[in-house]
């Protein structure tokens, strides 16, 4: 018995593509697994593609990858408008026309739908989606969940119909193994870790001499960086893992209660300077300063870490001078490293460790969340 699942993906940026990909190349392995992986529509910041029909048709692979060819080149999906292989859609036509398909799919095979994008407009649609019958939710968008409270509970109201284990540590398996300790009656009391591949990758490096400027250009081209990477310097994207961690283990808390430390000034934020302006002008104006923290650590046998702490009431985000000899000052790169304090694990943590950000681990992590709920796709 196959189960075939129609997909839905929202999003082909960096993480949206290399999904699409993934998707070809394990075609083999999921077929060997009884899966079929059906993608039927795509979206990007303006327009939607989608087959020409719903209920029969799939895209083909060579399509997806001319489609994936298309968005690297900086293309808007409209373009494909001509290519005589999909309908297009764009503005408020987007969002009707996704509710018609889940709506007409949840008789017969149901819908996921992959939350790839770094938007907050996606919100409202996946949150009303999540519970339509048969509607399944995968997200490496955070957004979604560290919006408001209400849109948080409606989102997962359907525990077996979402997943999102690519929103906090990417690959990692981060989520599933706290909903494993919680779901066990094991009380999980502190969490504490580096959770941002990108300020990871910035604070090891410029350990190692590289101007901070230089570095976080790197990290953005490398994939690690969110579109706009002060949403990393800033913290945000941090604080927003936080979140959603934080509510996981029942913490009825919003963004705004989270501490967070900024690595950039307010005069350089996303109202006050335009991204390219920030790029080109901004970041090397912080070159010394960052230099500056990180030597004084230095002096003192220490590095610098972003640090997020989880316990009890509390829950920050910001640098920390940590020793270089602990499981924090040993990070090296992108990856993240996450100790999580239980009853079971009250001496020795239970420790989480590997690549936390890159379009590669992140679409892997989605795709082994859309296998995981394949069951309810099975007929
Ligand atoms: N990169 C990483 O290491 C990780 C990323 N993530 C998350 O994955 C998500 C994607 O990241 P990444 O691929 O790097 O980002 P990109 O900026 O490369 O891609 C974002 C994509 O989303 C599209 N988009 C924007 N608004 C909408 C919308 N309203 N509806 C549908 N699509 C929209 C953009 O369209 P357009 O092409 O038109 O601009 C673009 O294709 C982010 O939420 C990020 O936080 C999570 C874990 C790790
Ligand atoms: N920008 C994020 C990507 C993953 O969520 C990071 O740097 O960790």
């Amino acid at each position: 018995m196959v189960s075939s699942i129609p997909l839905f993906l929202m999003g082909c940026g960096g993480v949206g593509r290399q999904l699409l990909r993934h998707i070809i190349s394990c075609r083999p392995i999921h077929s060997k697994q009884g899966v079929r992986l059906r993608v039927v529509g795509v979206s990007d910041s303006k327009s939607m593609v989608a087959v020409p029909d719903i209920l029969t048709s799939e895209f083909h692979d060579d399509f997806l990858l001319k489609l994936c060819k298309l968005k690297s080149s900086g293309a808007s999906l409209h373009e494909l408008a001509n290519s005589g292989e999909c309908q297009v859609f764009s503005g408020q036509e987007i969002a009707m026309k996704v509710v018609d398909f889940a709506s007409t799919l949840r008789e017969l095979s149901g819908l996921t739908l992959v939350d790839c994008s770094a938007s907050a407009q996606t919100i409202a649609m996946l949150s009303e989606l999540v519970n339509l019958e048969r509607c399944c939710v995968v997200l490496a968008n955070k957004k979604p969940l560290t919006s408001s409270l209400e849109y948080y509970d409606k989102l997962v109201s359907q525990p077996r119909r979402i997943r999102h284990e690519s929103t906090v540590g990417a690959g990692l398996p981060v989520i599933s193994t706290i909903n494993r300790i919680i779901s066990s009656g094991d009380p999980i009391f502190r969490i504490i870790g580096s959770l941002s591949g990108t300020l990871g990758y910035v604070m090891s490096e410029v350990e190692s001499g590289r101007p901070f400027s230089q570095v976080v250009t790197a990290a953005k081209s490398l994939g690690y960086t969110e579109p706009d990477p002060r949403d990393d310097l800033s913290g945000m994207d941090v604080a927003r893992k936080a979140l959603i961690l934080a509510r996981l283990l029942g913490h009825r808390i919003n963004l705004d209660s989270i501490k967070v430390e900024s690595l950039y000034p307010v005069e350089m934020g996303p109202d006050v300077m335009p991204l390219e302006e920030f790029l080109v002008n901004g970041l090397p104006i912080l070159d010394n300063d960052i230099k500056k923290r990180i030597d004084i650590a230095s002096s003192n046998g220490n590095v610098l870490r972003y640090v997020c702490l989880i316990e009890e009431s509390r829950c920050e985000v910001g640098i920390q001078e940590v020793a270089k000899d602990s499981p924090l000052g040993r990070l090296k790169g992108s990856d993240n490293v996450l100790e999580i304090y239980s009853r079971c694990y009250r001496e020795q943590p239970l420790v989480i460790q590997g690549a936390g950000a890159g379009n590669d681990t992140t679409a892997a992590g989605v795709l082994a969340d859309i296998l995981d709920i394949q069951d309810l796709f099975r007929h």
